[in-house]
């Protein structure tokens, strides 16, 4: 049975935001949105193509004429009210999350909250955006700078966060004036088109904030966004192989870029860590949405002397879980979000057992329950050799590796080409700093498997891509500095 909206107008199937205004693609032609844990029909979205985009795009230009004018402080005010239309709407914006994405309604309703603190975050950023004056070199000059939006935005977020990485960007570009198109995903559109509901509702001027929606044009609405001379900035998160072709195309305009890309973090227990901490974390952050976000644990590296004891505690944890359907009371763990997902779970687990790997909880698919569900899964004797060792398998298989000593953990560690999230627990605070300092990544959970919080900068190194966003910085990413320079200032008094 589908599930019940509070408020069912939320729900908008057919159309996308555009201009202030729902509207159908132009070819009339649609794409249908399928809930991962049943395969059931969730609704259908409009496929746009080029020229729909192009349509939001002069939308979005012809906006931000009038919406860069607008004082900081008036800015603060519209997102503060989308703050608030999003935390009241909670409960039917996490049954739409739980519906397209499958993961339970409790981790849907956290997710809510966590995009919603994103808008409060930078309502109290907009009006504080200060330029400098600066000590000129050239006698009589005075020099000083502005902060400015660089325009208008084209913004393209994967299905594992539905509303938060949305959220995460829309923030801050409306902070500093900027207006966004803003291209959802397939998978899970519906959710942002229920927050472009609640930001009409806000009463964000028609044009500021539009949502697009493509299945399979969707290649061409990314040119479209990276190529287009009017788009100046592109923040995208996603896989590091997207984000590449998207690079490439973006330099055509050389267009300023995030890029918040793919992981493949590292979790490290030392043997003097607290076991029974360095479990929960790990735990916590491998099976965070049944391991498909991007800084997920992929490599779970325990120090010898501990291995046993690591092995055996986490495993009985991961036995504990729940999986099922994201409405169902108790359900700890949901579905995978598609079968391309569940195939390239099955294949690591598989390489890791061809590859001598022993799986000691799972290691197999659920079909009782559906064809995108994967028993969460616990492999131990993991080696360098292994596809989890060098690929991020976004899914609940958590492959525990032993290792010997801290150099030896480290050059693992490291070897990755990517490098955004990484863990570590341990008590000697000296190894802590040390640890710290060498791992080549952008965010570190010292002690904690739980690092996510709008506050705090989140973006990667390497090939996890630049840029940061959430925190102080994460405005920073869509303004421009403008340098203003007074000549013949230095006279002296008039008698
Ligand atoms: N660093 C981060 O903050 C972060 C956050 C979430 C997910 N991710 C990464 O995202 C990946 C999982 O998401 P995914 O599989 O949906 O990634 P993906 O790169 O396939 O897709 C992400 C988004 O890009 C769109 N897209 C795909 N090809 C495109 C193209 N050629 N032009 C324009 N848009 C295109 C998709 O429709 C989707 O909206 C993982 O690698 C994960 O680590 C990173
Ligand atoms: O999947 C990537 C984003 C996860 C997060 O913001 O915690």
């Amino acid at each position: 049975m589908a599930p019940k909206l509070k408020d069912p107008s939320l729900l908008k199937t057919n159309v996308c935001y555009v201009n202030g205004e729902w509207v159908p693609a132009r070819s009339g032609k649609t794409f249908e949105v399928h809930d991962p844990s049943t395969g059931a029909l969730v609704g259908t979205c409009p496929e746009f193509d080029r020229q729909d985009a192009e349509g939001a795009i002069a939308a979005a230009s012809a906006a931000f004429a009038s919406f860069r004018t607008q004082t900081g402080r008036e800015r603060a005010k519209l997102l503060r009210r989308w703050y608030d239309l999003t935390v009241e709407n909670a409960d039917d914006l996490a049954t739409l999350i739980t519906w397209e994405n499958g993961k339970p309604l409790a981790d849907a309703k956290g997710e809510v909250t966590y995009a919603a603190n994103f808008f409060e975050w930078f309502s109290e950023e907009a009006p504080r955006i200060y330029g400098d004056t600066i000590p000129a070199t050239v006698p009589g000059n005075r020099v000083l700078t502005v902060r400015e939006p660089v325009g208008v935005c084209g913004l393209i977020t994967p299905w594992n966060f539905p509303a938060a990485m949305i959220t995460r960007k829309i923030g801050p570009a409306l902070a500093a004036g900027c207006t966004v198109v803003c291209k959802a995903p397939a998978e899970t559109p519906l959710t942002s088109l229920a927050l472009a509901e609640l930001a009409h509702r806000a009463g964000v001027p028609k044009g500021v904030v539009n949502v697009v929606t493509s299945h399979e044009n969707t290649v061409a609405l990314g040119e479209v966004l990276t190529t287009h001379p009017d788009v100046r900035k592109v923040s995208f998160t996603g896989s590091t192989g997207v984000g590449k072709i998207l690079m490439r195309q973006a330099s055509s305009t050389l267009k300023i870029l995030s890029m918040e890309l793919g992981g493949n973090a590292p979790l490290i227990v030392f043997d003097d860590a607290d076991v029974d901490l360095a479990v929960a974390g790990a735990v916590t952050s491998k099976f965070r949405s049944s391991g498909q976000t991007c800084v997920c644990a992929n490599r779970i590296y325990v120090q010898q002397g501990i291995y046993e004891e690591f092995s055996q505690k986490f495993a009985a944890k991961v036995r504990e879980f729940k999986v099922g359907h994201g409405f169902d009371a108790g359900v700890t763990h949901g579905p995978l979000i598609h079968d391309r997902a569940v195939a390239k779970v099955d294949s690591h687990v598989k390489d890791a057992e061809e590859k001598g790997g022993k799986v000691i909880v799972g290691g197999q698919k659920i079909p009782g329950l559906g064809s995108n569900f994967y028993q969460p899964t616990v492999i131990t004797g993991m080696t360098k050799d292994m596809a989890i060792a060098c690929e991020e398998t976004f899914g609940p298989v958590a492959g525990l590796f032993p290792f010997a000593t801290e150099q030896e953990v480290v050059e693992l560690a490291n070897a990755a080409e990517v490098g955004l999230a990484g863990y570590f627990f341990s008590r000697d605070l000296q190894r802590i700093t040390r640890v710290a300092e060498a791992l080549e990544v952008g965010m570190i959970g010292v002690n904690t498997g739980l690092i996510s919080d709008p506050a705090a900068p989140f973006g990667g190194v390497k090939q996890s891509g630049f840029g940061r966003e959430g925190s102080k910085y994460g405005i920073e990413e869509y303004i421009n500095i403008k340098t203003i320079t007074f000549g013949g200032m230095g006279k002296p008094l008039q008698s």
